[in-house]
């Protein structure tokens, strides 16, 4: 099948190459020429683990195309993909701009059915503004069908789940539209996993909920791991022990420096705003948002705990820069508030991550300095920090570590290490809902 995917950022990026694997002819349109360009040349603009293969193998096959013409990217396409950015506006709300001014754009131009596919995040109703739109410019007589279809791809394991999901979610009340998305995702539902079929409200209102949801579950695990310092419990064992229940699951209950990256911290805000637009009080999701607020500066309130307030002069080292591993994004990443927070306490810092100092080389300059390796990060430095739980960072050379740190003194946002280990290794450690080690 010919398809476009309009926006080739992370989604899009995905979710065209991912379609071009299994022999769609795919065309992304990007207005961002630097990157157009980039591609072209067959360079990837983000790194995520087992895309370059695919990204190559079909430019390669000459399945995955690249243009900045939009015309050019939607003539021939049957399908047409809505990649675009949906950021939280000034009042919350998720922006629409840039949706609804693609799709007029895309009205403007087709002469023939297209079925117009929104895989951004988008509030409930956007389906229908999509359609009013599209009827603002399309010439009379040119049929097109709005279809919902969110993406649930997790950053850092971005392929497999596209490849293979859980669940495709459609919401589309035209015929014609739902046999062609079941066609299309045919081969990467069959390993039994459905296409569930629904309403576009409802398709629209799914991926809010689920990563409400999935964001509720890490605020909760927050709780339970400040709780648990209080009382002496650990919050690991408070988790391996609910997780053994499978109504609750394993998955999703690691306590940590609070929620971040591109989506939970904008979607819960955008849901809630729905909510509020709807005269509807969502007293869980407000919540859910002032626990992550306060989350995110746990780990430097206990280093300012530890230096009784006075972090003037200090320098520390950090592991992990990225919101999550296997990934150089640094949308929302805790890491940046423990920046500015450190900083404006007076203290430097060095850093290392492995995949994403580029991005915050760029978003920071020379506030900080960027090491080498994680080993070259604590050179002078008066402790170490860590904020990405990248593997690199879980079996560390802690003699390695003792000669370089002026101060044997880690304070772990990740709970990276087993707390025997660390008394044996006599550090100072203090890690999220488990007992400080002195
Ligand atoms: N990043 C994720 O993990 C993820 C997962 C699921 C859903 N989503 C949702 O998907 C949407 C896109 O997210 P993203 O992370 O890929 O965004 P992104 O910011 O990485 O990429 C957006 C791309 O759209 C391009 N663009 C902007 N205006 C354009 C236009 N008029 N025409 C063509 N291209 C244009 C930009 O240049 C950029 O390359 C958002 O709604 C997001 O919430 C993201
Ligand atoms: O037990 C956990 C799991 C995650 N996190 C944090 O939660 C955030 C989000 O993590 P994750 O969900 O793995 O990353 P994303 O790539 O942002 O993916 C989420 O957001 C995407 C965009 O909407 C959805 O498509 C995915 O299904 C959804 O998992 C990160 O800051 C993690 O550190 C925790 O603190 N504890």
């Amino acid at each position: 099948m010919k398809i476009a995917v309009v926006g080739t950022g992370y989604v899009g990026l995905v979710t065209g190459t991912c379609l071009a694997e299994t022999g769609n002819e795919v065309i992304c349109v990007d207005i961002n020429e630097k990157k157009v360009e980039m591609m072209k040349a067959g360079k990837l603009p983000i790194y995520e683990p087992g895309l370059e293969q695919l990204f190559h193998r079909n430019i390669a096959q000459d399945r995955l195309k690249f243009t900045s013409n939009l015309a050019e990217g939607i003539s021939e396409a049957k399908i047409i993909f809505l990649a675009l950015p949906t950021p939280p506006g000034g009042d919350g709300a998720a922006d629409l701009s840039y949706v609804l001014g693609a799709a007029g754009d895309i009205a403007k131009i087709i002469t023939d059915y297209k079925v117009i596919v929104t895989k951004s995040t988008v509030p409930v109703g956007t389906a229908d503004k999509v359609t009013a739109a599209m009827q603002q410019h399309a010439a009379p007589g040119v049929e097109y069908a709005v279809v919902s279809n969110p993406e649930f791809l997790r950053e850092g394991v971005a392929v497999e789940d596209f490849m293979k999901p859980d669940r495709v979610v459609v919401g589309t009340t035209d015929e014609r539209a739902r046999k062609l998305m079941a066609e299309l995702y045919g081969p990467y539902v069959r390993q039994g996993n459905p296409i569930i079929f629904m309403d576009e409200r409802s398709s629209e209102l799914t991926k809010y909920a689920a990563n409400s949801f999935l964001a509720t579950k890490i605020s909760f695990m927050n709780e339970i791991a400040n709780l648990c310092e209080l009382v002496g419990a650990d919050v690991d064992m408070v988790r391996r022990g609910i997780g053994a229940d499978e109504r609750i699951g394993r998955r999703f209950l690691f306590a940590g420096i609070g929620y971040g990256g591109s989506c939970f911290p904008k979607d819960v805000q955008a849901l809630a705003k729905s909510a509020e637009e709807n005269a509807y009080d969502f007293k869980i999701l407000n919540s859910v948002m002032e626990v992550n607020e306060i989350q995110k500066n746990v780990l430097t309130e206990k280093v300012k705990k530890y230096y009784k307030g006075d972090l003037k002069g200090k320098h520390f080292a950090l592991w992990g820069l990225a919101f999550k591993p296997e990934t150089d994004d640094i949308r929302e990443a805790p890491a940046l508030y423990i920046i500015d927070a450190l900083l404006e306490a007076g203290a430097t810092v060095s850093a290392f991550d492995p995949e994403g100092m580029n991005n915050v080389q760029a978003l920071l300059g020379d506030k900080i300095t960027y090491a080498q390796n994680q080993y070259d990060a604590l050179k002078d430095a008066d402790a170490l920090l860590i904020v990405t739980e990248w593997s690199l960072f879980r079996t560390p050379d802690f003699g390695k570590i003792e000669e370089l740190l002026k101060a044997k003194v880690i304070f772990d946002g990740r709970n990276l290490y087993d707390l025997d280990k660390m008394i044996d290794c006599g550090f100072y450690y203090n890690s999220i809902g488990r007992k400080e080690v002195k």
